[in-house]
């Protein structure tokens, strides 16, 4: 099997659809998922390059996993449920720092999964949640929950995003482009997000290659990470 020329990490916080939107991609369906038990990649053929996409684990107890998943990525999709204010939380708190395994010119794109739920939800009732409503108990439709995240929410994280890489936005995507609303359900805006993502994707592949192009560190014996990144984002 011929090595990938790149590689996409889907990070999250469990349940907010991960698995869900790449197998919605990949293989277009919308299947039953299990909760993922540390990692698994797919192989996408984009143009003429291989690029693995990464599925990981949201589950506490594999967090340990994440920044070995990052390493060297060319692109990080940091993923969160639209209903569920305290998935995108999670990202700033829990996984962003994960991503400094990544490759230095890393793009991002953040994405709140899950719209399909509050699509039509009178404002205000409903408690989101991280589960889906509506499975099994009490008689008649389950009130669908009120949606927490709002695309502005996302854009000002990624305007964080690039603080804690320390980035200028200047010279990367603009917020608007990058950040998404998609449903793995009805496949909303699922190729949008990753064909966008892929097209990003090789220029920062070709930069890679390019002779004397600054070789991605190799974290594994390297210490902590510069004090600067630490907590910026709070
Ligand atoms: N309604 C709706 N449900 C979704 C959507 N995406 C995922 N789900 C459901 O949410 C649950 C969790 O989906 P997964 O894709 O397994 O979530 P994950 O982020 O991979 O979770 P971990 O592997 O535990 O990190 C499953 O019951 C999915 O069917 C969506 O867009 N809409
Ligand atoms: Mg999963």
């Amino acid at each position: 099997m011929r090595k990938p020329d790149g590689k996409i990490v889907l990070l999250g916080d469990m349940n907010v659809g991960k698995t869900s939107l790449l197998q919605r991609y990949m293989e277009r369906r919308f299947p039953d998922t299990v909760s993922t038990v540390g990692g698994a990649f797919y192989l996408k053929q984009w143009r003429s390059y291989n690029i693995s996409i990464w599925d990981t684990a949201g589950r506490e107890q594999f967090h340990g996993l994440g920044s070995m998943y990052c390493r060297g990525a060319a692109a990080v999709i940091l993923t969160y449920d639209v209903n569920h204010a305290q998935s995108l939380l999670e990202l700033e708190d829990r996984f962003l720092g994960l991503t400094d395994s990544a490759s230095a010119d890393c793009l991002f794109a953040v994405v709140g999964n899950k719209v399909d739920l509050s699509e039509g939800a009178p404002g205000g009732c409903g408690q989101g949640g991280g589960r889906d409503p509506g499975q099994g108990g009490g008689g008649g439709p389950a009130p669908r929950p009120s949606k927490q995240v709002q695309p502005e929410d996302a854009v000002a994280f990624y305007k964080k995003i690039l603080k804690y890489r320390m980035l200028d936005e200047r010279d990367v995507p603009a917020a608007e482009q990058m950040c998404f609303e998609t449903s793995a359900k009805t496949g909303k805006n699922v190729d949008l997000l990753f064909e966008t993502v892929f097209d990003m994707v090789v220029p920062v592949i070709l930069r890679q290659r390019a002779p004397g192009a600054p070789q991605t560190v190799d974290i594994a014996g390297a210490p902590p990470p510069a004090r600067t990144r630490s907590g910026c984002c709070s």
